[in-house]
């Protein structure tokens, strides 16, 4: 590869995070921070023999849909990844990779829906910031890296997470910051309370309790926390907590609903777009008052409590004991006896349910990234649902898994797409799965 080599080409399609595809005598680049259609100088800064990847060096012609990010550390931060984009750009790049997958890994015809829109600042309830201490650092990495991004604020958080985020930053002037690996906080948009969490490689509950003194006479932090983690991966908390001050825990509300979650338990990160996920999933699975349901890989219940508004029964199922033990509290929060929690892996509990024999008419599964496994897909079909609803974070498991619903008998019609996560490449959907054969 000749040094400095500048290419020009045109923007024909996106990768799933967003990055413009080039096509130049028919070989591929990625470039970061460009459009559709968009044409492009680009300087290649490696190339393999399948693809390169380049750098954008000037447009030559800009898109419509072009927009000056609002924040001031894009895209050097990694958080956000489509913050060039006009909003309804931002959609159109979700509903096309929503579209690619189903069609390309799923092999299938599916009529996928538009995304359904979301605010696009101040929408995220949880934060986790990496620190360190010398040289002082701060905020969040870099795409694909280690290195950490020096922020003093950030758009996507709550506006009281942005708040209490920058007094925090005078821990770089502590006796403890070292010791710091990152600082946590969760919101809860409705009842208002806040839990910090201090992930530290070391005890420093006295230190942390004076210093954050003052924060907590100015801001509704309920549950102060430390968390030691001495472990040597990627993994952010460790298993201790103590509670400095306060709980252990904050309550958030949902369409009237209350939910407590703690420090290690899963809470979907966009509350009020939440709301319209379940609210989606839920109306399109017409649960009735004599429906039996099963909610795979529950949280802290938050769908679970949200079905059992309307069906007979539910059971929530979740491999987090701590999430569950919520879930157990959430439901005497909201008064409801015709729900049941277990602490088990998904698969193996379906499993058991195939053995036992009693069928739900429902099932709803909403599994990480990664997707759901053989023995949860084979089982939950073994149990013969009328209706399997599938809430998926990623749309390329999501494809795979439908395709294999697909070969025993469970079709669907659309896709739906949810944007919970606004200039960032992450998209939610919902697809309802109904039985087509006996
Ligand atoms: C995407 S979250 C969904 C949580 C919940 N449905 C909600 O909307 O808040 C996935 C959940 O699955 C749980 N989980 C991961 N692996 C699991 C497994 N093998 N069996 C059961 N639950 C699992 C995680 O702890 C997490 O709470």
């Amino acid at each position: 590869m000749k040094k400095r080599e500048l290419l020009q080409g045109t923007v024909s399609d996106y990768t799933y995070d967003g990055m413009g595809v080039v096509k130049v005598d028919n070989f591929t680049y990625f470039v970061r921070g460009v459009l559709l259609h968009e044409e492009i100088e680009f300087l290649i800064l490696k190339r393999n023999k399948k693809l390169g990847y380049g750098k954008v060096e000037r447009i030559l012609k800009e898109s419509e849909h072009r927009i000056t990010p609002s924040c001031p550390y894009y895209p050097k931060c990694g958080g956000c990844h489509i913050m060039h984009m006009d909003y309804e750009a931002q959609l159109d790049f979700k509903h096309r990779i929503v579209k690619q997958n189903i069609q390309n890994i799923g092999k299938l015809d599916i009529d996928v829906r538009k995304p359904l829109a979301s605010n696009t600042s101040h929408y995220r309830n949880k934060a986790q910031f990496p620190a360190q201490g010398h040289p002082f650092a701060m905020g969040f990495y870099r795409l694909r890296s280690n290195d950490l991004v020096d922020i003093d604020t950030c758009l996507v958080q709550s506006e009281l997470i942005d708040t209490i985020y920058a007094e925090l930053r005078t821990i770089k002037n502590t006796s403890f910051v070292d010791d710091v690996r990152h600082v946590l906080i969760k919101h809860a948009f409705v009842s208002g309370e806040v839990m910090v969490a201090f992930i530290m490689r070391k005890d420093h509950k006295e230190e942390i309790a004076a210093f954050m003194k003052p924060l907590l006479d100015r801001y509704p932090i309920v549950s102060l926390l430390q968390n030691i983690n001495t472990r040597n991966d990627n993994v952010i908390l460790g298993d201790h907590i103590d509670v400095i001050d306060g709980k252990a825990y904050i309550v958030e509300e949902l369409d009237g609903l209350k939910f407590q979650i703690s420090l290690h338990s899963f809470f979907q990160i966009n509350p009020k777009q939440t709301i319209h996920l379940y609210n989606e999933a839920i109306k399109s699975a017409n649960i009735t008052n004599e429906d039996r349901v099963i909610d795979l890989y529950c949280g802290v219940g938050s769908i679970t409590l949200f079905l059992a508004r309307q069906a007979k029964h539910v059971t929530g199922v979740e491999i987090v004991a701590p999430a569950i033990e919520n879930a157990k509290i959430n439901q005497q929060l909201n008064q409801m006896d015709n729900v049941t929690f277990i602490c088990s892996d998904a698969g193996t509990y379906a499993n058991k349910i195939v053995s036992s024999k009693k069928y739900p008419d429902v099932v709803f599964v909403d599994p990480p990234r990664k997707g759901l496994d053989t023995l949860t897909i084979e089982s939950t079909v073994k149990m013969k649902p009328r209706t399997i609803a599938y809430i998926s974070c990623n749309p390329a498991t999501l494809a795979r898994d439908i395709a294999i619903y697909k070969e025993h008998g469970y079709t669907c019609e659309y896709v739906q797409p949810v944007d919970m996560f606004p200039n960032t490449y992450h998209v939610e959907c919902v697809v309802l799965l109904q039985r087509a054969i006996s």
